[in-house]
């Protein structure tokens, strides 16, 4: 007994000294490094328990909980600088939301960094290795299998956006009744998603839903709560063992395997006999490109999957971000109407929605002042420098070194006064007019990391904002609240997220529904006559006619919405074209109505 205690006595002696001794050389090194490259430190966060950081951690998690973290974290930008120091779960943990910093991590020095020391295992059982959580050369491959597709023009399937649009307009009042179109976005973009992700659409715009796709939906967004639990739980992760979760899994599962399984006979009979019938339909499925290059079940699961995870409501929340703004701004509101209806009545494409400069000012202020991303982690994978951040004025370099983390925050940067000016919490557009961008604006984040969705993100985004607008006369908020985050994977509108509990609404316009049909151009100094949105848009372009209140219910064949005349109007003429409406303000006009046959 007396030996077995002294032996661990020295066991425990030589793990201490060396523990000390390898720290000791650590340091000296760092130092010498730091020497080397003219580098200080950075302000540190003033933490309680400083071994692990776990009072930042807990802050943390409550103000997530509590709604508040993005102003906290602002404020702690705030106070120590653009460029912190904090300790992350025993580890320094570089903070920043400097523009040069985040060039360098993303950019310039991306080989430095990576994601899979931190995500490893994080997503499992759901799906093993992904696109999002490797680095190196499975990440490299998993890129590989998304690339071809993603980099296509025609990614954006405009038909079947379409498609499901007109479905999502079966479920929207045209009476003026408020409506929440947060979950409505939601399940638009899950209906186009699934059926470019996976080749058969979740269809929830459905009347009565399919059950398939509620099930698998409502299974995955169970998977992804449980999965932030199991994130949170750290290293105890194992403990979190509720059994729906692992059934939810097994759902998600079973729907995914099916479509692989016809993927997989998909591609056999491309190999049979050329090309596909849906690739002559020029519909890219990006499991079917997938499968092109590896039939490996498993594999597939876990790539998809990987995917489908970070497209799950971030172009909704988008486009519920860009209304919630247009509803609180009828100028913009107005002058994206004039900008988009000078284009006519072309066909909406990818290169024409791009062309409208001002739509594409308002998602680009979406994206600043809504951010979807907030704080992004890396692993310093091999010791690098940072170029800011350091030092008592905060401007020398800073080293970091391998084993410790960066995280950058996009939100703040977004929100920087520094940067977008004293403005920076008013939603204006305008302010994109001739900006120079820099990595200043990365709401995709940037370098070989950067979100592949991209362009169809925006370009989806303008679609249906344009399709909207042609539907939907005017807009108008509905709730007093303020935008208030609400986290899932990242931020979105708390009160746009409508449920059965929730009481509040937001985000939710009046819409003045246009009607669908053909134009019968019958202008008498009352009634406005028309079942052509386009001519209706026109005269409320021209400001000749306003809606007051609201519309009557437009469920049968034809719907009267009251408008106040503002001007007398005449139809303008050239070579018997209709070119505009002209006229004074004549009091007879007031409450003019607007019949629309439907
Ligand atoms: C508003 C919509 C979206 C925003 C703002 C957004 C933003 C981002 C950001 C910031 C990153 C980089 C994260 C990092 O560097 O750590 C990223 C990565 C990624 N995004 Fe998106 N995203 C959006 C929608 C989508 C959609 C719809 C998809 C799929 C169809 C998608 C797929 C991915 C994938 C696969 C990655 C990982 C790329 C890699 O690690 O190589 N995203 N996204």
């Amino acid at each position: 007994m007396g030996k077995i205690s002294q032996f661990l006595a020295l066991g425990g002696t030589v793990l201490i000294l060396y523990i000390g001794i390898t720290k000791l050389l650590d340091q000296r090194a760092y130092e010498r490094k730091k020497r080397l490259h003219n580098c200080g430190e950075a302000v540190k966060y003033p933490h309680r328990e400083s071994l692990f950081g776990l009072d930042l951690l807990i802050k943390d998690t409550k103000e997530h909980t509590a709604c508040t973290y993005l102003k906290e974290i602002q404020r702690q930008y705030a106070v120590y600088g653009k460029t912190h120091e904090v300790r992350f779960l025993g580890e320094r943990m570089i903070r920043t939301m400097d523009p040069k910093n985040i060039q360098a991590v993303l950019g310039l020095n991306a080989k430095d960094y990576g994601l899979q020391p931190l995500r490893e295992g994080l997503a499992m059982p759901l799906f093993n290795h992904g696109i999002n959580t490797t680095d190196g050369e499975y990440w490299q491959y998993s890129r590989s299998l998304i690339k071809p597709t993603f980099s296509r023009m025609e990614i954006c399937n405009l038909a079947s956006l379409e498609f499901h649009f007109r479905r999502l307009m079966e479920l929207l009042p045209k009476d003026g009744t408020t409506v929440d179109l947060q979950p409505l976005f939601s399940r638009l973009f899950l209906d186009t998603s699934t059926e470019f992700l996976f080749g058969k659409s979740a269809d929830t715009l459905l009347p009565l839903p399919a059950e398939e796709g509620e099930l698998f939906i409502k299974s995955f967004d169970y998977v992804m709560e449980g999965l932030g639990n199991r994130v949170r739980l750290g290293p105890l992760k194992f403990l979190y063992r509720d059994p729906l979760w692992f059934e939810s899994i097994r759902i998600v599962h079973a729907f995914v395997e099916k479509h692989i399984d016809v993927a997989i006979e998909v591609e056999k009979h491309r190999k049979i006999n050329g090309s596909t019938e849906r690739e002559a339909n020029n519909r890219y499925i990006l499991l079917n490109e997938m499968a092109k290059q590896t039939q490996d079940k498993l594999d597939l699961r876990s790539q998809i999957l990987a995917v489908f995870m970070p497209s799950r409501d971030t172009t909704a929340f988008l486009v519920a971000n860009i209304f919630h703004a247009l509803a609180r701004n009828p100028a913009i509101w107005k002058r994206l109407r004039t900008e988009f209806m000078a284009v006519g009545n072309q066909t909406l494409t990818f290169e024409l929605l791009k062309s409208i400069k001002y739509l594409q000012w308002v998602i680009n202020e979406s994206h600043r002042m809504y951010s979807i991303s907030d704080n992004n982690p890396r692993c310093v994978l091999s010791d690098s420098i940072l170029p800011t951040g350091g030092g008592t004025d905060g401007k020398s370099p800073l080293l970091v070194c391998k084993g410790q983390y960066i995280s950058f925050n996009i939100y703040c940067l977004h929100q920087d006064r520094d940067i977008w000016g004293s403005d920076v919490d008013i939603f204006r557009p305008e302010r994109w007019e001739g900006l120079k961008l820099f990595w200043n604006f990365i709401p995709f984040g940037g370098g070989p990391r950067t979100c592949p969705a991209q362009q169809l993100v925006n370009t989806e985004a303008a679609y249906v904002t344009v399709r909207m607008m042609q539907e939907f006369a005017a807009v108008d908020h509905r709730d007093e609240h303020e935008w208030t985050e609400q986290w899932r994977i990242g931020p979105h509108s708390k009160y746009g997220c409508k449920d059965g509990t929730l009481s509040t609404r937001i985000g939710n316009p009046i819409l003045y529904y246009l009607g669908e049909a053909e134009f019968e151009s019958r202008l008498s100094p009352r009634i406005i006559s028309t079942n052509k949105p386009m001519q209706l848009f026109h005269l409320f372009l021209s400001s000749i006619v306003e809606p007051t209140v609201s519309g009557q219910p437009t469920t049968g064949l034809s719907g009267i919405i009251t408008c106040t005349a503002k001007r007398t109007f005449v139809t303008r003429r050239k070579k018997g074209k209709s070119i505009g409406y002209t006229g004074k303000i004549n009091d007879s006009m007031i409450k003019s109505r607007v019949v629309c046959h439907l």
